[in-house]
């Protein structure tokens, strides 16, 4: 009897033990194996969740809800769907992995682009839908998941040659790096370092409008980082560039892969101006405009939920909450109504 509860501790101790670390620390050693081994990788893919794409639009299907999610097919349907198709096995090997699941199912995505896009959507009751729209639609996890299928396979689409010695960049199984057997040159993917920032005077923030944002849409200042820089060297540089001011505090708020119109990694900061100096010189080769933007107006404006149709009366919206322009603005106006409510 003792021994049996013996057995029984050690076993639920064993098991907490497996249960901490079998979520999230085991799934990302998974992950890290299959980017390193790929016959494990090429087993692995064999029973996978695989995300289908159509010439870098993803497949959504439509919930019991109403609502869209990306279509997560077991690879084994996939493999039987290319088959009907007349496709055959080499494409399935051109998957690439994303990620695991917290089932610890390894989930990886393809683009079907060679085959008829209708035939895809009837099969696997779903649509492709074009990721500028998709991102927006899907929520939670979901949204950066897509985006980060859609760019892997994106640089694996563009990366084919070396570009030292012209000659074809071959691809692990599990599509993690590219590498050029001539010259031994390993290609890893890429993404843009950007920084966005939220300044503010104290009262007001202040948000701009590039010429290519949708009408009425204004979002924080934001700008590549160039070689060499850090992200506060960066930020600094860019509110000279674009608006003309000097910035005297920065801290750090929190980051996002964005996938328009490359991959880049979005650092976004709060930086404060002197409210003695907030006379704005806008450089118009890059914004259409820029302004100063009460707590008030950044209410009503966090208010407008949907872009305004052509049409519509003129109103002034922000980026959807899947970008981080819309977390910034939020974490702005909630910052000043706290402080509203000390004074
Ligand atoms: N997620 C979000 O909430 C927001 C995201 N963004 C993204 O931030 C990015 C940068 O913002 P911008 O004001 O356009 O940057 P920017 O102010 O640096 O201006 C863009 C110009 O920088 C140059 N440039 C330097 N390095 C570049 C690189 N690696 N890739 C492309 N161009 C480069 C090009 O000449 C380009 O025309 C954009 O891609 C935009 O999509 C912008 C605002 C909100
Ligand atoms: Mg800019």
């Amino acid at each position: 009897m003792a021994m049996f509860r013996r057995l029984k501790i050690f076993v639920t101790k064993f098991s907490l033990i497996h249960r901490r670390c079998s979520s999230y620390v085991s799934r990302m050693r998974y992950l890290d194996r299959l980017k390193v081994d790929d016959e494990a990788c090429s087993a692995a893919l064999q029973n996978s969740h695989m995300f289908l794409f159509h010439r870098l639009s993803p497949l959504l299907q439509c919930t019991k809800r109403g609502t869209l999610r990306p279509a997560a097919l077991m690879s084994s349907d996939v493999l039987s769907i290319l088959e009907r198709l007349g496709s055959d096995r080499p494409l399935l090997k051109e998957s690439v992995l994303i990620g695991c699941s917290e089932q610890n199912r390894a989930q990886f995505c393809l683009d079907v682009g060679v085959l008829d896009q209708a035939a895809v959507e009837d099969i696997c009751e779903g649509t492709f839908i074009d990721l500028r729209k998709s991102f927006f639609l899907l929520t939670g996890l979901e949204a950066p998941l897509v985006a980060k299928a859609q760019a892997l396979l994106r640089w694996h689409q563009t990366s084919g040659f070396c570009s030292a010695t012209g000659q074809p960049t071959h691809r692990n199984q599990a599509g993690s790096e590219r590498v050029c057997r001539s010259s031994g040159i390993i290609y890893y993917p890429k993404m843009s370092p950007v920084v966005i920032v939220l300044v503010s005077d104290g009262k007001r923030c202040l948000l701009g409008r590039q010429p290519s944002f949708p009408r009425g849409m204004y979002s924080a200042l934001a700008g590549f980082c160039n070689m060499g820089e850090t992200p506060e060297e960066t930020l600094s540089r860019e509110v000279a560039e674009e608006v003309g001011l000097d910035v005297l505090s920065v801290s750090y708020s929190s980051s996002q892969h964005w996938p328009f119109p490359h991959s880049s990694f979005m650092l976004g900061f709060h930086a404060t101006v002197s409210p003695a100096h907030t006379q704005l010189s806008v450089d118009h080769s890059e914004l259409e405009d820029a302004r100063w933007f009460s707590l008030e107006e950044v209410t009503s404006a966090l208010q407008v939920n949907s872009p305004p149709r052509s049409g519509d009366a003129p109103v002034i919206w922000f980026p959807p909450k899947q970008a981080i322009g819309n977390r910034l603005i939020r974490e702005w106006a909630d910052r000043q109504r706290r402080g509203e409510e000390r004074e």
